[in-house]
């Protein structure tokens, strides 16, 4: 079974994936890490003319070994410099075939990101789209990140998660919208193992009906 789990940034979709691969024995992969960690290797290139050309580069060479920096990897930082290089059509494209392999492997698994269930398993067997309210979503990232022992500025957080969400939502390679078979799942008012509960019922129900089917 490949689960599709999608949805913007601090939704709660990798506390979701990473419940569900649990509860079905699953395989999971969060792909931001991969966005993040290219983005992270170009950082101190930005404004180079060569920018574009060392992401994709550095999209090429990417394989599971960079993504082990998970504390510097799931920073703000490294999510600011990941929505630059998720622009890039080639990074995305050299990332793909990653990620569907990951997704085919045996035993099946459960991927999260923007763009899972409308282009890297468009074949998922269930999508679900994760959503909730910028300020919950704000100041769920802002607990994650004191919990880590960092101080936060809620209010330049905010703007950040708005400007990241505005810049992925317009990526015209993004693939980043609810796919038409998604399930949308707001999180707003609910707590995590209220989430949870409300996504295995969804994946179980999809479940059902592909066997009456
Ligand atoms: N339904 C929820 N209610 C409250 N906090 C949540 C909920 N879902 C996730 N969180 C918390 O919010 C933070 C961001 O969640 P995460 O799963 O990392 O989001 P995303 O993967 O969408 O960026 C984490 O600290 C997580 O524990
Ligand atoms: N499948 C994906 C996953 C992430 N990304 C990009 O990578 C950034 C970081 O993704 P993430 O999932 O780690 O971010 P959070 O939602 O956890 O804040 C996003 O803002 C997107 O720009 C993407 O384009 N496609």
């Amino acid at each position: 079974m490949i689960i599709a789990v999608d949805g913007p940034a601090a939704s709660g979709k990798g506390t979701l994936a990473t419940g569900l691969a649990r509860h079905y024995g699953l395989a999971h992969l969060d792909t931001g890490l991969l966005y993040r960690a290219v983005g992270l290797a170009v950082r101190d290139h930005v404004d180079a003319p060569d920018f574009e050309a060392r992401a994709i580069a550095a999209a090429r060479a990417l394989d599971a070994a960079h993504l082990t920096n998970i504390e510097e990897l799931t920073g703000a930082e490294a999510g600011m410099f990941a929505s630059r290089v998720a622009v890039i059509a080639k990074v995305r494209v050299a990332m793909r075939q990653y990620q569907r392999d990951f997704a085919h492997q045996p035993g099946g698994a459960v991927l999260d990101g923007r763009d899972i269930g409308t282009v890297v398993c468009p074949d998922a067997d269930v999508k679900l789209f994760i959503v909730a309210d910028s300020k919950a979503r704000m100041e769920r990232r802002a607990r994650q990140l004191e919990a880590k022992g960092q101080v936060v500025d809620r209010y330049a957080l905010y703007h950040q998660i708005e400007e990241r969400d505005a810049r992925d939502m317009a990526n015209p390679n993004g693939g980043f919208y609810k796919a038409p078979d998604a399930v949308l799942l707001d999180t707003t008012q609910l707590g995590i193992e209220a989430a949870l509960q409300a996504a295995v019922a969804i994946v179980d129900e999809a479940m059902a009906q592909k066997a009456r089917n």
